[in-house]
């Protein structure tokens, strides 16, 4: 049985850098020749970073893209690396994007993979299957493909698939069984969703038996604004054996020998293949760079962490590549005190260490001594910068000048409060974190141009209750490690409350959060309606409650900061609701 060593190159590309995502693949190339690869995989639309999204209609991009693969080739010839063939993901187009006047059928943009060998392009596939659900739009940008390409090398069949072409049955797998390939490349780009991990396994391993060869998939990292993409590459073997897999959300190296079935005799392309498809078969080479002697490659089996870790990592990631992909020093975010800035604090000094974040107590007449005190033990548990800027001098200016009572004066608080976050973002250069949790945006618990102000939301995707589960995740998980927990108990323990009006707590205006959450989760991610979420037992009138402040605060989701996805359903794209709209479920 041939050997073949496999090195998947779970890398961190930026979107648009066309040239700092080539040089990535150089140096990734290098790394993986180092350790003795004989073919390395890169992800989907690893050359422009993924999703491309409108950017995919300027030819002068679609062209960048195309320069730039057969140049990638050119450099890894000239570094010595042309020995070791390389799939990577580019954007290539055969025709003017379908959206353009001049569009051709069954032309135009494609999602593609390319393998580069000895200085050229050897090999192309274009993707199969495109998804058009959640957060996915790829039947606006591209042509699907309908060729299965299949390269012999090292005397191995290898098919080319890209990420989407695993979620499907009948496709692309069922056709490199049809091909009698030994091995299915998988490119990804897959972003994150809390338990999406659980799902992947499973279906690689169907993928694989279906195909009845080894899988090898590997999956970007990183962030890309509201997406963070997770890793998670592995490779699994036709009888569904688990033989290596990366961990999460790091840059990772995974080598992995793999054993594979020598190629047999080239099936012919004629006759009704799966889904459509045809099979063009082409011959890179037989002779592969050799592996050097001793240690047989393992690249080990990283096992799933707890949901928390899970998803703090996420959200740690997620802000950390926002912040410096978009090149902003620091962060500044007002501390209340409580439990939504105090998370979003913590995972900001994760992301970016303590000397990029600042953080700002703003007192009123209505703040408790608790919320200063709380805010300053917060902030000297994590080391993050600190400072007081009390805001009543600037209500009453306000107040002095115009007459405003009730939600007014209290919406007056937020909306100082944001001007000041906003003027030091000027001043200083910081990126405003605004905190505002799922479940307040949920039902609009916000003000508009006030606390909601703000470039980024590391918690835009985590429901009330969950933030609490992190925060004594994290607290516990620094004892473990010896360390100081990061947020104050006092902050996990004190029932939540604007503090915009005396005495003023969230309960006064919401169910209770264990009430709350339940209900808003069937609502919305579960997209139930009124009687489903009445037979799985909630309160009529709670329900009907709560169902008017979402259906009502679509216009305040529309004008909300981004912020890490974390789930099957984040507010943003996966969930798309008109915001004038007169269908109501509840009475
Ligand atoms: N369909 C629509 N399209 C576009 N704009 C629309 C609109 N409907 C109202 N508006 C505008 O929105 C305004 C109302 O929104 P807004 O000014 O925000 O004010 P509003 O939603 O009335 O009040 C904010 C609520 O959030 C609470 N809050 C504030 C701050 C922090 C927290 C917290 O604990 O986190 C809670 C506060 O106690 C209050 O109950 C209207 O005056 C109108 O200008
Ligand atoms: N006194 C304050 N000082 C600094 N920032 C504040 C203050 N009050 C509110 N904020 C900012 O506005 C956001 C909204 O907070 P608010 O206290 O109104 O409700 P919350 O959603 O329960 O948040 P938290 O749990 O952080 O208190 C806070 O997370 C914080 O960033
Ligand atoms: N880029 C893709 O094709 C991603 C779609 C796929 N279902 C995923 O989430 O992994």
């Amino acid at each position: 049985m041939p050997t073949l060593r496999l090195a998947l190159c779970q890398v961190d590309p930026t979107v648009g850098d066309i040239a700092g995502n080539a040089d990535l693949v150089r140096r990734w190339t290098r790394k993986a020749a180092d350790a003795g690869a004989q073919l390395a995989l890169f992800p989907e639309l690893m050359l422009t970073g993924y999703p491309v999204e409108d950017l995919v209609f300027r030819r002068s991009f679609v062209a960048a893209s195309k320069a730039a693969l057969q140049r990638l080739a050119d450099d890894l010839a000239a570094d010595g690396l042309g020995e070791l063939p390389v799939l990577v993901g580019y954007l290539d187009a055969d025709g003017p994007p379908q959206v353009s006047a001049d569009a051709e059928p069954g032309k135009g943009a494609r999602n593609a993979a390319a393998l580069l060998h000895r200085g050229s392009v050897v090999a192309a596939y274009f993707k199969h299957h495109l998804p058009n659900y959640g957060v996915f739009d790829e039947d606006r940008y591209f042509v699907s493909g309908n060729t299965l390409t299949v390269v012999r090398i090292g005397g191995v069949d290898v098919a080319l698939t890209i990420c989407e072409d695993l979620w499907q049955a009948g496709g692309p797998f069922a056709v490199a069984r049809q091909a009698g390939v030994g091995l299915v490349l998988n490119i990804n780009g897959s972003p994150y969703e809390l338990n999406k991990d659980d799902i992947r396994l499973p279906l690689v391993r169907r993928r694989a038996a279906e195909a009845g060869a080894t899988v090898a998939y590997v999956n970007m990292v990183g962030g890309q604004d509201e997406l963070v993409f997770d890793g998670d590459s592995m490779i699994v073997s036709a009888d569904g054996a688990l033989l290596a897999r990366a961990p999460q959300f790091v840059e990772h190296l995974l080598v992995h020998d793999v054993e594979l079935p020598p190629a047999k005799e080239p099936v012919e392309s004629t006759g009704e293949l799966a889904d459509g498809m045809r099979v063009v078969r082409t011959k890179v080479s037989d002779t592969l760079p050799p592996v050097p002697t001793g240690e047989a490659a393992v690249g080990g089996i990283i096992e799933p962490v707890a949901d928390e870790a899970e998803v703090w990592q996420a959200l740690v990631l997620g802000l950390r590549d926002y912040v410096n992909k978009n090149r902003f020093p620091s962060v500044v975010l007002g501390l209340s005190g409580g439990i939504d800035s105090a998370v979003s604090a913590a995972i900001a000094v994760d992301a970016l260490g303590p000397d990029r974040v600042a953080g700002v107590s703003l007192p009123s007449q209505h703040s408790s001594e608790h919320s200063r005190a709380d805010a300053e033990d917060l902030a000297k548990r994590t080391g993050m910068d600190y400072r007081i800027e009390p805001i009543q001098p600037m209500v009453d200016a306000f107040l002095a000048n115009m007459s405003l009572s009730g939600v007014t004066v209290e919406n007056l608080q937020a909306r100082v409060r944001g001007v000041i976050l906003m003027a030091l973002s000027n001043q200083e250069g910081h990126l405003v974190l605004t905190t505002g949790n799922k479940s307040e945006l949920a039902v609009g618990y916000s003000t508009l141009y006030g606390d909601s102000v703000g470039g980024y939301n590391p918690v835009k995707d985590v429901w009330k209750t969950l933030i609490w589960r992190l925060a004594k995740w994290r607290n516990a998980d620094a004892e473990r490690r010896g360390e100081t927990p990061p947020i104050p108990e006092n902050s996990i323990g004190k029932p939540p409350s604007a503090e915009l009006s005396p005495g003023q707590l969230d309960s006064d205006t919401l169910p209770d959060y264990d009430v709350l959450d339940p209900i808003l989760i069937g609502y919305v991610d579960g997209d139930l309606g009124r009687d489903g979420l009445i037979a799985s037992g909630h309160d009529p009138e709670v329900v009907d409650k709560v169902l008017r402040m979402v259906d009502t605060a679509e216009y305040k989701r529309r004008q909300s900061a981004p912020g890490t996805k974390i789930s099957h359903k984040a507010f943003g794209r996966d969930r798309r609701l008109p915001i004038t709209n007169r269908w109501r479920e509840h009475g």
